[in-house]
C-alpha cells in the first residue's frame, strides 16, 4: 500500500467570529495515499479551503490530529511539501509571469538553467509561452491563474493543493487544462488534492472523490473512483462515469440545505 501524504483524524476547526464560532471542520476522517487525485466537492461553506489550509498550515486545527508526509504541517510547510494554487491568481504586479514563477525557486535556490528550464515547461504546459516577459496586469484573468498555476508546477513539490484553480476559466480552456493536469500527473506520480464546485471534473480528474456538507463542515462520502487511468475527455459520456457522477450528486443532494 502506498504511504500517506495526507491523514486526517476527526479533525475539527472552529472559526470564532461575532456571530459565535463556525464549525468549518467536524469530525473529518481522510487518508490520501501517494499518487491519488483527490477532489473535494460541496456546497459554498463546506470547508473545503479550510482543509487545504490546514493541510498547508495556513490554519490550526481545533482538536483531532493531521499529518502531512507524516510531520505536522508546520514542519511539513518548512520542509516545502506542497506547491499551492489559490483561488484567485496570486501573483505580484511588479513581477513578470516568469519572475513570478522564478519566486519559490529562487527561494530554493535551484540553478539559473535549472529554473529557466522549469519556467519554460511549465508556461508550455499552461499554454503561456511567449508571455514570459508580460506583467500580470497584461493577462486576461484566466490566463493570469493559469500564470499561478505553472507557479505551482514548476516548483517540484510532491504534493499540489488547489483550490479551484480552474473555475474561473471558460470551458475549452478548462478541458485542456483537465487533460493536462491529469498528464501531468500520471507522469509525475505526483499527489493532487484539488477543490472544485464541478462534479464533471471531480469525476474526470479523481481517482477519489471526497463529497462535503456544510454546517458543521464534514465528510458525507469518499468514492473511490472504477475509471480507468487513461481518461480521454469522451470518457465523461460512459456509462461508468455517469455512474459515478450520479453518487456525487445523491451525495451532494443529501447534505444540501435549501434555506438559504
Ligand atoms: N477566517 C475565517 N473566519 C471565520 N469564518 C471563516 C473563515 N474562513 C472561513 N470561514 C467560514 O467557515 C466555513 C467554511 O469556509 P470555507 O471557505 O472553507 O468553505 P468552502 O467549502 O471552501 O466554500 P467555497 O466553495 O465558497 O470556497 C464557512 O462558513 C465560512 O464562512
Amino acid at each position: 500500500m502506498q504511504a500517506s501524504v495526507v491523514s486526517a483524524k476527526d479533525l475539527c476547526l472552529t472559526y470564532q467570529t461575532n456571530d459565535g464560532p463556525v464549525h468549518a471542520l467536524s469530525d473529518v476522517n481522510l487518508d490520501v495515499r501517494k499518487g491519488d487525485f483527490v477532489s473535494f466537492i460541496g456546497p459554498s461553506g463546506c470547508g473545503k479551503t479550510t482543509f487545504l489550509r490546514v493541510i498547508a498550515d495556513l490554519e490550526k486545527k481545533t482538536s483531532g490530529e493531521i499529518t502531512v508526509n507524516g510531520m505536522t504541517p508546520d514542519d511539513a510547510r518548512k520542509a516545502r511539501a506542497y506547491g499551492y494554487v489559490f483561488q484567485a491568481p496570486a501573483l505580484y504586479p511588479w513581477r513578470t509571469i516568469e519572475k513570478n514563477i522564478a519566486l519559490p525557486l529562487e527561494i530554493m535556490s535551484y540553478a539559473a538553467a535549472d529554473q529557466k528550464k522549469r519556467i519554460a515547461e511549465a508556461l508550455d504546459l499552461v499554454n503561456l509561452s511567449g508571455f514570459e516577459k508580460k506583467f500580470p496586469w497584461q493577462l486576461s484573468g484566466g490566463m493570469q491563474q493559469r500564470a499561478s498555476i505553472a507557479r505551482a508546477l514548476a516548483f517540484d513539490a510532491d504534493l499540489l493543493l488547489m483550490d479551484e484553480p480552474f473555475g474561473a476559466l471558460d470551458e475549452i480552456v478548462r478541458d485542456h487544462l483537465n487533460e493536462e493536469l491529469l498528464k501531468l500527473w500520471a507522469r509525475t506520480n505526483k499527489t493532487i488534492c484539488f477543490v472544485t464546485h464541478s462534479i464533471p471534473e471531480a469525476v474526470y480528474l479523481s481517482t477519489k472523490i471526497v463529497v462535503m456538507s456544510p454546517r458543521p463542515g464534514r465528510v458525507t462520502d469518499v468514492i473511490d473512483s472504477t475509471l480507468p487511468a487513461e481518461r480521454p475527455l469522451g470518457i465523461r459520456e460512459t456509462a461508468e462515469f455517469l455512474k459515478i457522477a450520479h453518487r456525487v450528486r445523491e451525495g451532494l443532494r443529501a447534505g444540501h440545505s435549501y434555506e438559504e
